[in-house]
C-alpha cells in the first residue's frame, strides 16, 4: 500500500502553487500541514484527481493515477470540509444518493451503507433529518459517504473545523480505526489534530514541502534553536512550537 508523490508542480499562471513536492505515504495516517496559501488544497485537489499537475506524478502501488481513471477513483474517498449537507435529507437517504452515484448496486450499497453508519456511529441517527445533526454527526456523516466505497486513500481536508474539544477526540479516535488499512492524509492548520495520531507529520511552506517525519523527529529536530531562541525559554517544545518556528507567529 503505497502512494508516491514525485517531484510535483504547479503552476496557476504567473504563480507556482507546488514546487517540485515528493513524498511517499504508507498505511496510516499523515498530517499535512502549512499556512493559507502554502498549498495544502493545490496538492489535495491533485491527489484526489480533481486538479491536474504541471508536471509530476503520482502513483499508486506504483501506477500513475492519471492513466488508472476509474480504477483510482474507487479506492480513492475524500472527506470536504464541512459543508451545507441537504438539510431535508435523512442521513440515510444522502448515503443513498451518495451510494448511487458511486455506482454501487442496490444490495451492495444497503450493506456498504449499513457497514459504515455503524463505523461512524450514525446507526440509531439514520432516519432522523441532516438539520438535526450536531456538527460533530455532520462531519461523521461526511466521512461514512467517503467510506462507503471501502477507500484505500482517504484525503481529509480540516475533519475538525467547527468541532467541539469533545467531538475533536471522537474524531481522533475515528480517524485512527478507519486507517487501519489505508493511506489517510489529513490536511489542517490545527496541530493539536495530528499530533498524536500521525506516523509522520508534512509540512509545507510556499509550495515547498520543508519537513517530513514523525513528532519525536520534528521535535528533535529544531528543539535546541527553539529552546535558545524562544522568547518564552519553553522547557518543552511540542508540534506548536515547530509550526510557529517554520511558519512565523
Ligand atoms: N485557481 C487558482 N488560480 C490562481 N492562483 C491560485 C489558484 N488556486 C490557488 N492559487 C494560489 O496558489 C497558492 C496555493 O493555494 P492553495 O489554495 O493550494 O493553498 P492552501 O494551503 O490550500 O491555502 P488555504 O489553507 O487558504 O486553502 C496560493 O498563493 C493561491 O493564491
Amino acid at each position: 500500500m503505497e502512494l508516491t508523490v514525485e517531484n510535483l508542480y504547479k503552476n496557476y499562471g504567473q504563480k507556482v502553487a507546488l514546487k517540485g513536492v515528493s513524498f511517499v505515504l504508507g498505511q496510516g495516517v499523515y498530517g499535512l500541514l502549512g499556512p493559507n496559501g502554502s498549498g495544502k488544497s493545490t496538492l489535495m485537489n491533485i491527489l484526489t484527481g480533481n486538479v491536474r499537475a504541471t508536471s509530476g506524478t503520482v502513483f499508486w502501488n506504483g501506477q500513475n493515477i492519471a492513466e488508472m481513471g476509474k480504477d483510482y477513483r474507487k479506492i480513492l474517498g475524500y472527506v470536504p470540509q464541512q459543508q451545507a449537507l441537504y438539510p431535508d435529507f435523512t442521513g440515510m437517504r444522502f448515503l443513498s444518493y451518495i451510494a448511487t452515484l458511486q455506482g454501487l448496486k442496490s444490495k451492495e450499497a444497503k450493506e456498504r451503507i449499513s457497514y459504515a453508519l455503524d463505523v461512524v456511529e450514525l446507526s440509531h441517527v439514520s432516519s432522523k433529518k441532516i438539520r438535526s445533526y450536531s456538527g460533530g454527526m455532520k462531519q461523521r456523516l461526511l466521512i461514512a459517504q467517503a467510506i462507503l466505497t471501502d477507500p484505500k486513500v482517504l484525503i481529509m481536508d480540516e475533519p475538525t473545523a467547527g468541532l467541539d474539544p469533545k467531538q475533536r477526540v471522537l474524531m481522533r479516535n475515528l480517524i485512527v480505526e478507519i486507517a487501519s488499512d489505508k493511506v489517510v492524509l489529513i490536511a489542517t492548520h490545527v496541530v493539536s489534530d495530528i499530533e498524536w495520531i500521525s506516523k509522520e507529520i508534512l509540512l509545507l511552506k510556499e509550495g515547498s514541502l520543508i519537513q517530513k517525519g514523525n513528532r519525536d523527529l520534528l521535535i528533535r529536530s529544531i528543539q535546541e534553536k527553539i529552546e535558545t531562541s524562544s522568547k518564552r525559554n519553553k522547557k518543552n517544545v511540542d508540534l506548536e512550537d515547530i509550526y510557529l518556528y517554520y511558519f512565523g507567529e
